[in-house]
């Protein structure tokens, strides 16, 4: 990954001048990285990025340009020689990429000096925001298309090549099966696949012509654009005279790309001339301007399509185009010990979570369902011999009390005291953890449209600490 320790906000740098300044930097803080609201109002959200974040704190050291352009800003000899010398040695923890994970939840959890973990406040957002947000929405087409392949195909239109690269590795990551972008084949070993544009078509004198020139230049992979001209009356069968003559050569067809028209008729017809042509194996790709609602309508319309390429919907993820992770501090070190520390505000779903916390998902024995979040403070144990009672933060009389039950943290070791531990994967063993991760969650969670309220509820260790610094704050005014 490139230089990107500039990638912050101008403020980050002058707080963290302010810290040096009076002479606090040092000092060891708690930031907890998460988000209040599910993308798409989905009932999860995938959290995707974490192998780039860990790419960007690997790197992360300024170079004599960087430090000249700082110094340009304003900035004096000894944050320079500060900055000149950063590298950082916090301990991060965060879920694993590919996790399911809820509303109010530590994703990450950055301990690590103030002048650290200020800096890579923006950058560690940036990251995980953007990739989170297409492998949740990715995750819902995919939801739509019921096992379907889905193609990503939106390099061109997403916003800018960064969004379109790791767009599509967000996207394979939430379900899709490929993409069109070569560079994010190579860069994340993601099956690159393709068809063909109008404008292949158009360069020949009539469509038969270009099918048949593609036919010979790929025989073996042959899927052929059916809707340039008229996909009843010239696609669907000139692309049937051209199987004809690859079946003669002795190659089967792959089948044709629907881009335009009423995809649930014209399917249902095109699905009809192949098979009465005796090519019922050859696939029917659609694509033009999908996304769940218009997947989830031609499934229901009875359309006969095997394959999505989803563009633009996805890869800018054009209903909800911002996912609005938070990072937020969460505790300071004084005296060799945590002290915690609470953001007050008028809306109670924004006061933070105080302290050095953990998250644990309790699962329901007998079925591996999971049952509810909990989010502790880190020293607290769970007995698990005994059952579980668990309250609505809010609505505290609203409880629930669970046994036989299994307990996993969810937040696992990325670095400890600046060293990796967190063993990076192949993209296709993320799509499958994506995959069990959602298994394990009841069907009432999974809908796309008002999928019921996952259970995130504080321990009661946590929910009091959180009480007493409100109510401390509302009697005298300080924290
Ligand atoms: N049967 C259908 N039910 C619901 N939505 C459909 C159906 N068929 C197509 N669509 C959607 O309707 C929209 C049609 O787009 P649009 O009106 O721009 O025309 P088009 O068919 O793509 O034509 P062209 O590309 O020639 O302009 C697309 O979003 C497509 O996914
Ligand atoms: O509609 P989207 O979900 O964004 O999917 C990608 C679109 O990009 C291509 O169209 P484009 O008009 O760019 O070129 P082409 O049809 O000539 O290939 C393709 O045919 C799809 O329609
Ligand atoms: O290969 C395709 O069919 C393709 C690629 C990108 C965008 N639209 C279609």
């Amino acid at each position: 990954m490139k230089n990107l320790a500039l990638l912050t906000d101008f403020y980050q740098l002058t707080m963290m001048n302010g810290y040096l300044n009076n002479n606090i930097h040092k000092d060891t803080v708690v930031f907890d990285m998460f988000f209040r609201k599910n993308p798409c109002d989905n009932g999860f959200t995938i959290i995707a990025g974490i192998e780039q974040m860990i790419e960007y704190i690997e790197n992360l050291k300024f170079t004599e340009e960087d430090l000249d352009y700082i110094q340009s800003l304003g900035f004096d000899d000894l944050f320079i020689n500060e900055l000149r010398n950063f590298k950082f040695s916090g301990t991060i923890y965060g879920v694993k990429e590919g996790s399911v994970m809820f509303p109010g939840e530590p994703i990450i959890r950055v301990k690590a000096t103030c002048f650290e973990a200020q800096l890579i406040e923006t950058a560690i957002l940036n990251i995980v925001n953007f990739q989170s947000l297409i492998a949740t929405k990715a995750s819902r087409i995919c939801t739509a298309a019921k096992g379907d392949s889905v193609f990503e195909f939106g390099l061109r239109r997403a916003q800018g090549p960064d969004a379109g690269i790791y767009g599509a590795r967000a996207a394979v990551i939430g379900g899709c099966s490929s993409t069109s972008n070569v560079l994010a084949g190579k860069m994340f070993d993601i099956p690159v696949v393709g068809t063909q544009a109008h404008s292949w078509i158009q360069t020949f004198d009539t469509e038969l012509e270009a099918f048949r020139a593609y036919a010979k230049t790929y025989p073996d992979k042959c899927m052929l654009l059916v809707d340039t001209y008229d996909t009843i009356q010239s696609g669907v069968p000139n692309a049937i005279t051209v199987f004809n003559e690859l079946r003669q050569l002795g190659y089967e067809p792959r089948g044709i790309r629907i881009d335009s028209g009423d995809l649930a008729y014209l399917s249902k017809r095109a699905r009809k001339m192949l098979d009465e042509a005796g090519f019922p194996n050859a696939l029917i790709v659609a694509s033009s301007d999908l996304d769940e609602d218009t997947i989830h309508s031609l499934k229901i319309q009875g359309a006969v399509i095997n394959g999505w390429g989803v563009g633009t919907n996805l890869i800018t993820s054009k209903d909800c185009p911002a996912l609005g992770g938070v990072y937020k501090l969460a505790a300071v070190e004084k005296n060799n010990g945590l002290i915690p520390k609470i953001k007050i505000s008028e809306n109670p779903e924004k006061i933070t979570n105080p302290g050095y916390k953990k998250v644990v998902r309790i699962y329901e024995k007998c079925s591996g369902k999971a049952q509810a979040d909990l989010i502790m403070l880190e020293d607290e144990i769970i007995e698990r011999n005994k059952p579980l009672t668990i309250f609505h933060p809010v609505y505290t009389w609203k409880k629930k009390v669970i046994a036989n039950y299994e307990v996993r943290e969810l937040l696992i070791p990325i670095f400890e005291e600046g060293i990796l531990k967190y063993k990076k994967q192949s993209i296709q063993d993320i799509q499958n953890y994506v995959k069990e991760e959602i298994s394990t969650l009841w069907p009432e969670y999974l809908r796309l449209k008002k999928p019921e309220f996952y259970k995130v509820d504080l321990s009661k260790k946590l929910w009091d600490l959180k009480q007493t610094m409100v109510n401390q704050y509302k009697e005298s005014g300080e924290i």
